[in-house]
Protein backbone atom coordinates (compact mmCIF):
# COMPACT_ATOMS: atom_id res chain seq x y z
CA UNK A 1 0.00 0.00 0.00
CA UNK A 2 1.94 3.22 -0.93
CA UNK A 3 -0.65 5.38 1.34
CA UNK A 4 -1.39 9.48 1.11
CA UNK A 5 0.79 12.02 0.03
CA UNK A 6 1.33 13.88 3.82
CA UNK A 7 -0.24 17.02 4.58
CA UNK A 8 1.86 19.81 4.47
CA UNK A 9 1.41 21.97 8.25
CA UNK A 10 3.76 25.02 8.08
CA UNK A 11 5.00 25.03 11.30
CA UNK A 12 7.31 28.23 13.10
CA UNK A 13 10.31 27.18 15.87
CA UNK A 14 8.91 29.61 18.62
CA UNK A 15 12.51 27.86 20.36
CA UNK A 16 14.75 27.54 17.35
CA UNK A 17 16.29 24.30 19.56
CA UNK A 18 13.53 22.58 19.28
CA UNK A 19 13.23 19.52 16.99
CA UNK A 20 10.58 19.37 14.39
CA UNK A 21 7.96 17.36 15.52
CA UNK A 22 8.53 13.52 13.74
CA UNK A 23 6.76 10.67 13.70
CA UNK A 24 8.67 8.04 15.47
CA UNK A 25 7.47 5.22 13.52
CA UNK A 26 6.24 4.39 9.73
CA UNK A 27 2.42 4.58 10.93
CA UNK A 28 2.17 6.35 13.98
CA UNK A 29 -0.80 8.54 14.23
CA UNK A 30 0.77 11.40 16.65
CA UNK A 31 3.63 13.44 16.09
CA UNK A 32 5.85 13.52 19.30
CA UNK A 33 5.85 16.96 20.93
CA UNK A 34 8.68 18.10 23.47
CA UNK A 35 8.69 20.67 26.06
CA UNK A 36 11.08 23.02 25.91
CA UNK A 37 11.16 23.84 29.92
CA UNK A 38 12.21 21.69 32.36
CA UNK A 39 9.36 20.68 35.23
CA UNK A 40 9.24 18.90 37.99
CA UNK A 41 5.49 18.30 39.27
CA UNK A 42 4.65 16.77 42.67
CA UNK A 43 1.90 14.24 42.89
CA UNK A 44 -1.22 16.04 42.05
CA UNK A 45 0.02 19.03 40.43
CA UNK A 46 -0.37 20.24 37.24
CA UNK A 47 1.47 22.86 34.56
CA UNK A 48 1.12 24.36 31.05
CA UNK A 49 4.37 23.27 29.25
CA UNK A 50 5.58 25.54 26.15
CA UNK A 51 6.98 22.85 23.45
CA UNK A 52 8.43 25.40 21.22
CA UNK A 53 6.29 25.37 18.01
CA UNK A 54 3.38 26.95 16.38
CA UNK A 55 1.90 25.74 13.67
CA UNK A 56 -0.62 26.74 10.72
CA UNK A 57 -3.20 24.47 9.98
CA UNK A 58 -5.24 24.07 6.65
CA UNK A 59 -8.72 25.24 6.82
CA UNK A 60 -11.08 21.74 7.86
CA UNK A 61 -7.96 20.71 9.63
CA UNK A 62 -7.52 20.52 13.73
CA UNK A 63 -5.07 19.16 15.77
CA UNK A 64 -5.54 16.90 18.97
CA UNK A 65 -2.85 16.53 22.02
CA UNK A 66 -2.97 13.33 23.23
CA UNK A 67 -1.06 11.87 25.83
CA UNK A 68 1.86 8.96 25.43
CA UNK A 69 0.70 6.19 27.29
CA UNK A 70 4.18 4.81 28.18
CA UNK A 71 4.40 8.53 30.47
CA UNK A 72 0.96 7.50 31.65
CA UNK A 73 1.94 4.37 32.74
CA UNK A 74 5.49 4.15 33.50
CA UNK A 75 4.68 7.91 35.62
CA UNK A 76 0.55 8.41 35.96
CA UNK A 77 1.23 11.22 33.51
CA UNK A 78 -1.97 12.85 32.31
CA UNK A 79 -3.30 15.64 30.53
CA UNK A 80 -5.98 17.43 31.94
CA UNK A 81 -7.43 18.45 29.01
CA UNK A 82 -6.72 15.29 26.56
CA UNK A 83 -7.63 15.70 23.98
CA UNK A 84 -6.80 19.47 23.59
CA UNK A 85 -7.96 21.15 20.32
CA UNK A 86 -5.36 23.26 18.27
CA UNK A 87 -7.56 25.39 16.12
CA UNK A 88 -6.51 25.77 12.16
CA UNK A 89 -6.77 29.34 12.86
CA UNK A 90 -4.69 29.30 16.29
CA UNK A 91 -0.91 30.74 16.16
CA UNK A 92 0.43 31.13 19.02
CA UNK A 93 2.55 28.37 20.87
CA UNK A 94 1.03 24.87 21.37
CA UNK A 95 1.21 24.32 25.13
CA UNK A 96 0.34 20.81 27.21
CA UNK A 97 -1.13 20.84 30.12
CA UNK A 98 0.17 18.09 32.10
CA UNK A 99 -0.41 16.54 35.56
CA UNK A 100 0.62 14.11 37.82
CA UNK A 101 -1.41 11.55 38.58
CA UNK A 102 1.24 9.16 40.60
CA UNK A 103 0.31 9.54 44.42
CA UNK A 104 3.04 9.30 45.63
CA UNK A 105 6.08 9.88 43.40
CA UNK A 106 7.18 13.08 41.75
CA UNK A 107 7.83 13.15 37.87
CA UNK A 108 10.38 15.61 36.30
CA UNK A 109 10.70 16.73 33.01
CA UNK A 110 14.35 17.95 31.32
CA UNK A 111 14.24 20.28 28.42
CA UNK A 112 13.07 18.19 25.43
CA UNK A 113 11.85 15.49 26.75
CA UNK A 114 9.00 14.43 25.00
CA UNK A 115 5.28 14.71 26.96
CA UNK A 116 2.51 14.43 24.54
CA UNK A 117 1.48 13.94 20.45
CA UNK A 118 0.36 15.91 17.80
CA UNK A 119 -2.79 13.88 15.60
CA UNK A 120 -3.48 16.12 13.15
CA UNK A 121 -6.72 15.60 11.78
CA UNK A 122 -9.85 16.53 8.97
CA UNK A 123 -12.74 18.10 10.51
CA UNK A 124 -16.66 18.46 9.64
CA UNK A 125 -17.92 21.72 9.73
CA UNK A 126 -21.35 21.43 10.85
CA UNK A 127 -24.87 23.56 10.58
CA UNK A 128 -27.28 22.58 13.50
CA UNK A 129 -30.83 22.93 12.87
CA UNK A 130 -33.10 22.51 15.44
CA UNK A 131 -36.33 20.12 15.23
CA UNK A 132 -39.24 19.37 17.40
CA UNK A 133 -38.29 15.71 17.22
CA UNK A 134 -34.95 13.23 16.62
CA UNK A 135 -35.32 10.31 14.33
CA UNK A 136 -35.72 6.91 16.22
CA UNK A 137 -32.65 5.36 16.79
CA UNK A 138 -31.71 1.47 18.17
CA UNK A 139 -29.92 3.39 20.95
CA UNK A 140 -32.27 5.83 21.76
CA UNK A 141 -31.48 7.82 25.23
CA UNK A 142 -29.69 5.04 26.31
CA UNK A 143 -25.64 5.98 27.75
CA UNK A 144 -24.15 6.15 30.67
CA UNK A 145 -24.03 2.54 31.53
CA UNK A 146 -27.13 1.64 30.18
CA UNK A 147 -25.22 -1.89 28.53
CA UNK A 148 -24.00 -2.61 31.90
CA UNK A 149 -21.52 -1.38 33.80
CA UNK A 150 -18.06 -3.78 34.07
CA UNK A 151 -19.58 -5.76 37.17
CA UNK A 152 -22.74 -6.93 35.16
CA UNK A 153 -21.22 -8.29 32.21
CA UNK A 154 -21.77 -11.68 33.38
CA UNK A 155 -20.14 -13.47 30.18
CA UNK A 156 -17.03 -12.17 30.89
CA UNK A 157 -14.18 -13.65 33.16
CA UNK A 158 -11.43 -12.09 34.45
CA UNK A 159 -8.88 -13.15 31.66
CA UNK A 160 -5.95 -15.22 33.02
CA UNK A 161 -7.19 -14.54 36.60
CA UNK A 162 -7.16 -17.37 39.44
CA UNK A 163 -9.95 -18.64 40.17
CA UNK A 164 -11.74 -16.64 37.63
CA UNK A 165 -15.09 -18.45 37.64
CA UNK A 166 -15.37 -17.18 40.69
CA UNK A 167 -15.43 -13.28 39.34
CA UNK A 168 -17.85 -14.39 36.88
CA UNK A 169 -20.63 -11.56 36.98
CA UNK A 170 -19.31 -9.88 39.53
O1 LIG B 1 -3.84 21.40 24.82
C1 LIG B 1 -3.99 22.46 24.21
C2 LIG B 1 -5.26 22.99 23.95
C3 LIG B 1 -5.35 24.20 23.28
N1 LIG B 1 -4.21 24.86 22.87
C4 LIG B 1 -4.31 26.11 22.12
C5 LIG B 1 -4.76 25.86 20.68
C6 LIG B 1 -6.20 26.21 20.67
O2 LIG B 1 -6.60 26.64 19.39
C7 LIG B 1 -6.26 27.28 21.73
C8 LIG B 1 -7.58 27.40 22.39
O3 LIG B 1 -7.91 26.17 22.94
P1 LIG B 1 -9.38 25.87 23.47
O4 LIG B 1 -10.37 26.28 22.45
O5 LIG B 1 -9.40 24.49 23.99
O6 LIG B 1 -9.39 26.87 24.69
P2 LIG B 1 -10.56 27.62 25.40
O7 LIG B 1 -10.36 27.43 26.84
O8 LIG B 1 -11.89 27.26 24.82
O9 LIG B 1 -10.14 29.11 25.06
P3 LIG B 1 -10.58 30.08 23.91
O10 LIG B 1 -11.66 30.90 24.54
O11 LIG B 1 -9.33 30.88 23.65
O12 LIG B 1 -11.02 29.27 22.73
O13 LIG B 1 -5.29 26.94 22.70
C9 LIG B 1 -2.97 24.32 23.10
O14 LIG B 1 -1.94 24.87 22.72
N2 LIG B 1 -2.90 23.14 23.77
Amino acid sequence: MSGREPVEVLLRLVDPEVPVPGYARPGDAGADLVTTEPAVLAPGERAVLPTGVSIALPEGYAAFVHPRSGLAARCGVALVNAPGTVDAGYRGEIKVIVANLDPRESVRFERFDRIAQLVVQQVEKVRFRTVAELPDSARGAGGFGSTGGHAQQKDYVAVGAEGASDRRGQ
